[in-house]
């Protein structure tokens, strides 16, 4: 097996009483596709943000590449290769494609951007925004305003936006939320096509995309990993359906 490019021991993320993430462990390959399933409120968003670094765990340890990056800002993380797409739309309408690009990638550089008129984009810029545009099948829409987007395509950019910085470990959280079958083929080819030199963690709640994306499956539970296997398993697992189905674990 590859060397783990994430461990998180033992995490907690308490919200006041409540234990949204209760003492999480994992271990996630390099290289790995891993889905991160569960019923609603289980906690999945939550681990995310403790990971992304949005949400400081209130005890346990998060370690990626051999960093601890328990205590580290958002930006820091980023900065190692950590990267995550948001649920909600996190683009500028009114900006185009390409703007939103630029915006994106110099987030992580000390390069001044400014919102008036066109940024200049030099050649190794402009080479990164092509290939994380192509990546996501957008290629030829990098002129348009986001606005004039179909919400399938805004999606396919919001992964763009978490490509472009070439990450290690890519946070999909939802990327087919909201799609029509057609899109939701699409983000799943878009996933399967990255390289393996991205690990991909990704929360997603239409299970059969899900699984037919993963090579392991953790299915979180009241803030708790309630199994990890492999997505066949997963399937046929009954305290998985049980938990889908609303009905308590040892009924
Ligand atoms: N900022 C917050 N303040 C207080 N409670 C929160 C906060 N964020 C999440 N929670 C609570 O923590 C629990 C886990 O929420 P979380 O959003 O992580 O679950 P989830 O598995 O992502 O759910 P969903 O599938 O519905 O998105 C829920 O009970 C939720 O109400």
């Amino acid at each position: 097996m590859s060397e783990p490019i994430l461990t998180l021991s033992d995490v907690v993320v308490a919200f006041d009483a409540l234990r949204a993430v209760d003492g999480v462990s994992l271990t996630v390959p390099q290289g790995q596709r891993r889905a991160i399933i569960g019923p609603n409120g289980a906690g999945k968003t939550t681990l995310f943000n403790a990971i992304a670094g949005a949400l400081p765990p209130t005890a346990g340890k998060i370690a990626f590449d051999s960093h601890d990056i328990t205590h580290l800002p958002p930006h820091r993380r980023a900065r190692l290769g950590v990267s995550r797409t948001f649920q909600i739309t996190n683009l500028f309408p009114r900006l185009t494609v390409r703007d939103n690009m630029v915006l994106a990638l110099r987030g992580r550089s000390a390069r001044k951007f400014s919102l008036f008129g066109t940024p200049d984009v030099d050649a190794s810029e402009g080479s990164q925004i092509a290939t994380a545009l192509e990546a996501v099948r957008i290629a030829g829409r990098a002129d348009v305003m986001v606005n004039d987007l179909s919400y399938g395509e805004q999606r396919q950019l919001e992964i763009a936006l978490s490509l472009v910085t070439s990450p290690r470990l890519l946070l999909l959280d939802e990327p087919a939320a909201g799609l029509s079958p057609s899109e939701r083929s699409m983000v799943a080819e878009i996933i399967r096509s990255l390289g393996r030199d991205i690990t991909v963690v990704l929360i997603e709640h239409d299970m059969d995309l899900a699984l037919g994306l993963v090579d392991r499956v953790t299915c979180m539970f009241e803030g708790r990993v309630l199994v990890e296997e492999a997505p066949d398993d997963i399937r046929r697992n009954k305290q998985v359906q049980e938990v889908y189905l609303g009905r308590p674990r040892h009924a």
